[in-house]
């Protein structure tokens, strides 16, 4: 666990609490650079998120969007993360296909796919969205998976339990080197997870991601 505490905050402020979060992690960052990136994670809690994202003002035309993971479907697909992003964030900001570095899910040699990605990453992440399953798993590194132990690799292409199971995604190495963190969980369906995430089950690979900032809402806190 992050030595930050969680922030607990109710259910319909979520969405724009974990926006502004974001709004304000950049903002720091270009206080300091000229551009700033932004890597965003699919699922079903963020897209809220993304959309009260979109509404903030901030200077677009600075970030740059990147993924955490992808499935490896079409990028127009229901279950492409690129998809999510495209219709909650990208293209309401309108931004530029210039900005926004997505996974190639389409790639059929997806050892290559995994390696080019890790060729435009840039060497630090600015700001970073996860989220948790309620296995534990964060990104698309699972529970006992071999993935969640690279220690060199910056992305690979995995194989999981949750459907679909071809994906791409960041390591931990990744994660763990990024600016700012933050783990978003919505319901009451989390909240043991949560409490063994807090517990610092290193099992759960969501716990592994120390420099996280934890965000949930009043149901996955259990109150
Ligand atoms: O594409 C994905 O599957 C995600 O990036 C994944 O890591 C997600 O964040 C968690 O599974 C939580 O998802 P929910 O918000 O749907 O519970």
């Amino acid at each position: 666990m992050s030595a930050l505490p969680p922030r607990v905050v109710p259910p319909e402020s979520l969405a724009r609490e974990a926006a502004e979060w974001m709004g304000r992690a950049l903002q720091t960052s270009l206080a300091m650079k000229r551009r700033a990136s932004l890597a965003l994670s699919g699922g079903s809690t963020p897209a809220p998120a993304y959309r009260e994202l979109s509404r903030l003002t901030l200077p677009w035309e600075r970030v740059d969007l990147y993924f955490v993971d992808e499935r490896f479907v079409p990028p127009d697909h229901p279950d492409s993360n690129y998809h999510l992003v495209e219709e909650a964030l990208v293209g309401p900001l309108r931004l530029s296909p210039s900005q926004v570095f997505r996974m190639e899910g389409e790639r059929e040699d997806r050892e290559a796919a995994a390696k080019d990605y890790e060729a435009r990453l840039p060497d630090v992440l600015d700001v970073v969205l996860l989220g948790m399953g309620e296995d534990g798993h964060t990104a698309s590194l699972f529970p006992g998976h071999p993935a969640l132990e690279e220690q060199s690799r910056r992305v690979l292409s995995v194989v999981g339990p949750k459907p679909p199971p071809w994906r791409m995604t960041l390591t931990m190495p990744t994660l763990l080197a990024a600016n700012a963190v933050l783990m978003l969980v919505a319901g009451a369906g989390k909240r043991k997870t949560v409490q063994r995430a807090l517990g610092r089950d290193s099992a759960l690979p969501a716990a592994r991601v120390t420099n996280a900032q934890w965000m949930m809402d009043t149901a996955a806190a259990g109150r």
